[in-house]
Formats: structure tokens, sequence, C-alpha cells
């Protein structure tokens, strides 16, 4: 058992997404006064230990330490409570209450659909903690059927919203160090996709793509890709199932329209579904099968929805790149995973903003809005982290064959002569990656989060994302994005002009040791002609007593040399005879 903090040891894993680990966990001793819940030494509770690259994050501890309170204000009967906030050393967890139960998306897998009544009362509950949240400005942007815990304790099932905090501490700038951030393809509105500012209604969206899923046991825009699905949100009116009632349709209907505007708000969501669950049981009486159909009346849109806010510097969370799926030509788990994308700066996830009814309580925790069509758009975000990541200067160790300084030279074979230059005529894949772009436009790079999808769901693990499988035709919707003129995307530098290669003499056969029998050549005809000029031009030849020019002297020289190498010859036989 290993303890968080002074008052909690951690149990056993209750299970694993993509931001950390949920533990079980015990309290040792009552917590101090900045918790919400100070508890009692034996008590159980649940603890989410962030990951580590997130708790080693300085701007993600800061946000963790500011956001504190509005964490642990957020309290509903339908919102999971945080209890607490550790941070100690490069550990950051989240005490909660230990929800007894599964999540919503793995009873769907196990049991299949709900009928549409239980769905629509499930729901409602779900709506009344989405109205309370907004209500104190803060937005969810993680809805999906794996953050609603099934609470089954008292014979009922009570549907417990959870996540509010982590998408938003996970959401920060500093996400553009680790690789990865979080969004799930499957329940993001169309807003979030194309990086149009963003507000409440994005979790009315999700609530009608959770409602939808509930009664069919799918969500409504599924596709073999990220990308796909992306496009159908964008696209697609989604189409009745059969199994599906009128009344609850023109619900479903009305919280999946592509304009936030057209969407119900929170509030008016659960009381149309509790008119609709009336209606539609079989019990029903025939005022309230017409109150059901009628429920369009009841979904009147938020007159004023929360905004959320976007931290300067990040990107959105919940944008649909092809995450979640590493490959956009891959399958992926529509339903269960929030996606992971390359490393950018975070949007604000669940955003914290001044109260629309009731004074924030937090003024740190207060972001103030920015305007998002002056802002990059989320994908040149990642391009450019990713770009910034692919330039940085690497130490490593280099073995004597790899390092350059200490490699014997090569012999290389010479570049094809029609190789085009480089960056000239790039591919599309490397005009991707490395061409400089324009500054209003940089493509998009995805890459996903390392497949971590809980133990139970392998079938959605995904192989990295091949960027060249891209399916070009579906990104041009996304390069129209504004540029926020006060924080532009760096600068790229010129692009090089490719050298030209290096001219080679006409001859290209080498011939080993031939430089130094050229010094040697030189070094001796310079001996020669040094002697010479000695021998002729300094007394040299009187202080020797011989008056011969330097020719003769050599022949004379010469002569005695080989007369002696006789002599020697001569002597020798003379002694074998
Ligand atoms: N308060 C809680 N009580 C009991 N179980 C919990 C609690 N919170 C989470 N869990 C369980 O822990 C597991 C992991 O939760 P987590 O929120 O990390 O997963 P996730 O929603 O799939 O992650 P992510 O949204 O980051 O992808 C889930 O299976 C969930 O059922």
């Amino acid at each position: 058992m290993r303890p968080v903090g002074s008052k909690y040891l951690l149990e056993e894993p209750l299970g694993r997404g993509a931001t950390g680990t949920v533990w079980r966990a015990r309290q040792r001793e009552a917590a101090g006064a900045e918790a919400a819940v100070a508890g009692q030494p034996g008590e159980t509770v649940a603890i989410k230990v962030l990951k580590e690259e997130l708790a080693q994050d300085p701007d993600i501890v800061m946000r963790f330490l500011r956001e504190r309170s509005v964490l642990l204000r957020l309290t509903h009967p339908n919102i999971v409570r945080t209890r607490d906030l550790v941070v100690e050393g490069d550990l950051l967890a989240l005490v909660m209450d230990l929800i007894d139960g599964p999540d919503l998306h793995k009873y769907v897998r196990e049991n299949g659909p709900f009928s549409p009544v239980a769905a629509s009362l499930l729901t409602a509950q779900i709506a009344d903690a989405l109205a309370a949240s907004h209500a104190d400005g803060v937005v969810h942007r993680d809805l999906k059927p794996a953050n609603v815990l099934l609470d089954e304790r008292h014979g009922q099932m009570k549907p417990m919203l959870t996540d509010f905090g982590i998408a938003r501490l996970a959401d920060s700038p500093g996400l553009t160090r680790t690789h990865e951030f979080v969004g799930t393809p499957a329940y993001v509105a169309p807003e979030s996709a194309e990086g149009r500012p963003q507000t409440s209604a994005v979790d009315i969206y999700g609530a009608g793509i959770l409602l939808y899923e509930l009664v069919t046991g799918r969500p409504p825009f599924a596709g073999g890709t990220a990308l796909e699905v992306l496009h159908r949100h964008l696209s697609e009116d989604p189409q009745r199932p059969p199994n599906v009632p009128e009344a609850l349709w023109i619900v479903i209907e009305r919280c999946l329209r592509k304009e936030p505007d057209e969407r119900p708000s929170a509030e008016s969501l659960a009381r149309g579904l509790r008119v609709v669950a009336s209606g539609i049981g079989v019990h029903s009486s025939p005022a309230e099968v017409e109150a059901a159909l009628g429920v369009g009346a009841l979904l009147a849109p938020d007159p004023s929805p929360a905004p959320v806010p976007a931290t300067p510097g990040s990107a959105d969370p919940t944008q649909v790149l092809p995450a979640g799926a590493p490959s956009p030509m891959g399958a992926y788990d529509p339903n269960a995973m929030t996606s992971v994308m390359p490393p950018v700066g975070g949007g604000d996830a669940t955003t914290v903003l001044p109260s629309t009814g009731a004074p924030a309580a937090d003024a740190t925790s207060v972001m103030p809005p920015v305007e998002r069509p002056d802002q990059p758009h989320p994908w040149q975000s990642q391009m450019q982290a990713a770009r910034d990541r692919n330039e940085q200067t690497q130490v490593q160790y280099l073995g004597p064959d790899d390092d350059p300084l200490r490699r014997r030279p090569q012999r290389q074979a010479p570049p094809p002569p029609q190789q085009p230059p480089y960056r000239q005529q790039p591919q599309p894949y490397q005009q991707q990656q490395y061409a400089p772009q324009p500054p209003q436009y940089q493509p998009p790079q995805p890459q996903y989060r390392q497949p971590q999808p809980p133990p139970q769901q392998p079938q959605y693990r995904q192989p990295q994302h091949q960027p060249q499988a891209q399916p070009p035709q579906q990104q041009p919707q996304y390069r129209q994005q504004p540029v926020r003129p006060q924080a532009p995307p760096p600068q790229q530098p010129a692009p090089r002009e490719p050298r030209e290669p290096r001219r080679r003499s006409a001859n290209p056969v080498r011939i080993p040791g031939l430089g130094c029998l050229k010094g040697c050549l030189v070094m001796i005809l310079l001996f020669f002609v040094a002697g010479w000029l000695v021998w002729e031009l300094t007394p040299l030849q009187e202080w020797v007593g011989t008056g011969k020019g330097w020719w003769d002297q050599l022949w004379s020289w010469g002569s005695d040399a080989a007369d002696w190498i006789s002599t020697i010859g001569d002597s020798a036989g003379k002694a074998r005879s």
C-alpha cells in the first residue's frame, strides 16, 4: 500500500484513463482544513493519481493549485464529489468519493442498451448535473458514457458525472510538452471540431450523443477513422433509429443540432426528458403522450450559455483530430477513449468562468475570455509543437561508428543526378511535415496518444498514426482558421537553398598512399636541390679539398661506393674458397 500525502493509502487500482490511474484508497486520518471533505480514518475513497508527466509540469501544478477551490466547490447529487487535492513532490492526486458501480460505457457494453424510458430518466439526471455546473460557469467538455459512473448503492442506478476537474487540469499549455492531449471524437461538438468559439452547448451536444448511445448501444456518428467521424459530425444529420420513440427523437435531434444556439439549455433538456419519459411508457396516459410529442416547445435554448474561454497558447482538448485513433485510417474506439493528441497547448476542457448566476467564488480561477478568432487553429499549434520538438537539439551518446568526428571517412555513393531539390519540390507528405508554412496555416500533423484504453477494451487499441495514410481531401476544411495576431505562430526560418553537390575531379579513381608518396618525392627533390645549391654556392668544395663540381663529386662518391662494394664481394669470395 502506497501513501498519498500523509492522509491516504492507495489500496488497489480501479482503472486507468488518459490522464492517470484511479485507485481505491483508504483514509489514514482526517484531512486538513483545505480539503472539502475532511473524511474519517478508515473511510474508503477513490483517488485519481495524475500521470507523472502532468504532475511534473509546472503549468499543470499551478493550475491544479489555482483551481482547487473550483473543483472542491462543485457539488451536486449527480456529480462525483472531489474531496481533496493532494500535491506532494511529483505527485498530483484528486481524492473523490468512491462510486460503487461501473461506468455507463462499461454497463452498456455488458448489458446492452437501456429502454427509452430508462435512458431518458438517466440522461435527465445528467442534464441536472450539467445545469448546476453551467450555472456555476463550469463546462465539462468531455461528456461521454465513460465519464458517468453508476452508483448502485441504494437499489437504484444513480448516474454520477465525473472527470470535471481532470480535463480542466490537463488542459494547459504545459501539455505542449507532454505528448498527449485529450479529446473524444465520437462526442465532440461540431464547433469544437472546427475550433469555433465554444459554450456550454458543447455539453448538450455530448448529452445528445450519450442519449442516442444509451438507447441504441452505439453513438450516431461512427466510422472507420476518426477523420471520418469528424466529417460526419460536421456534415451529416443523425438518422432516427427504428427503436427510438418519436418524442425522444425530438429531444435527441435538438441536442445534436450543428448550431449551438439551436440546442436546448441543460435545464430545459432535463425537463423535456422527464416529460418524454412520462409520455413514452406503456402506461402513459393520452395526455402524457401528447405532452411528450410537444416536447419541442420545452426545449428552449440557453439565453446565456456559459462561454468557454480559451487558455492563451493552448489548443482545444476536445478538438477532434484523428484522435483516439492513432491512425486515421484505422479503426478506433468511438465510445470510451478520451483521445490524445500531439503535444499542443490545451484549450480549457472544463472551464471556469465568472458565474452567470452567482458570483464566481474563486477569482483566481476565472479566465478572461479570449477572442477565439484571433487564435491559431489548434492544429496549427500542434504542428508547431511537433516541429519544435523535432528541431530541438538532442544530447545523446554516440558510438565511435556513429560519431562523425571519430568515424573514418567512408566512401559515399554520389547522389543520383536527377534527385529533385528536397525543399523545392516536396511530395505531399513532405510538404506537410517540413516545408515552410505560411503564417496563416500550418497543416495538421496529428499524432496521437500512445493507446492506453482500459484493459477491458483491447480491441480499441490503435497503432501509431501514419501521417501518409491521412486522406488528403479532408484537410482543407480546417485550413481556413484565423490567426491570432497578437500571438502568431513563431516564424519559420527561411528555407535554406539546397547546397550544390560538391564538384569532384574528373578522375575519381583513388590510389591508396598516393598522397604520402607524393610528399616523399617532393621532399627528396627539395633535399637534392638544397644539396646542390650548398655544394655549388658555398666554399664547401674547397674545404673538402676536391675542387670538383657537384656532379663530378657525386660521380666520384658513387664510384667509390661501387668499388667498396665490389671489394667486399671479392674478399667474401676468397674467404669461402
Ligand atoms: N470516483 C470513482 N469511484 C469509483 N471508480 C472510479 C471513480 N472514478 C473513476 N473510476 C473508475 O476508474 C476507471 C478509470 O477512470 P478514468 O476517469 O481515469 O477513466 P476514463 O474516463 O476512461 O479516463 P479518461 O477520460 O481520462 O480517458 C474507470 O473505469 C472508472 O470507472
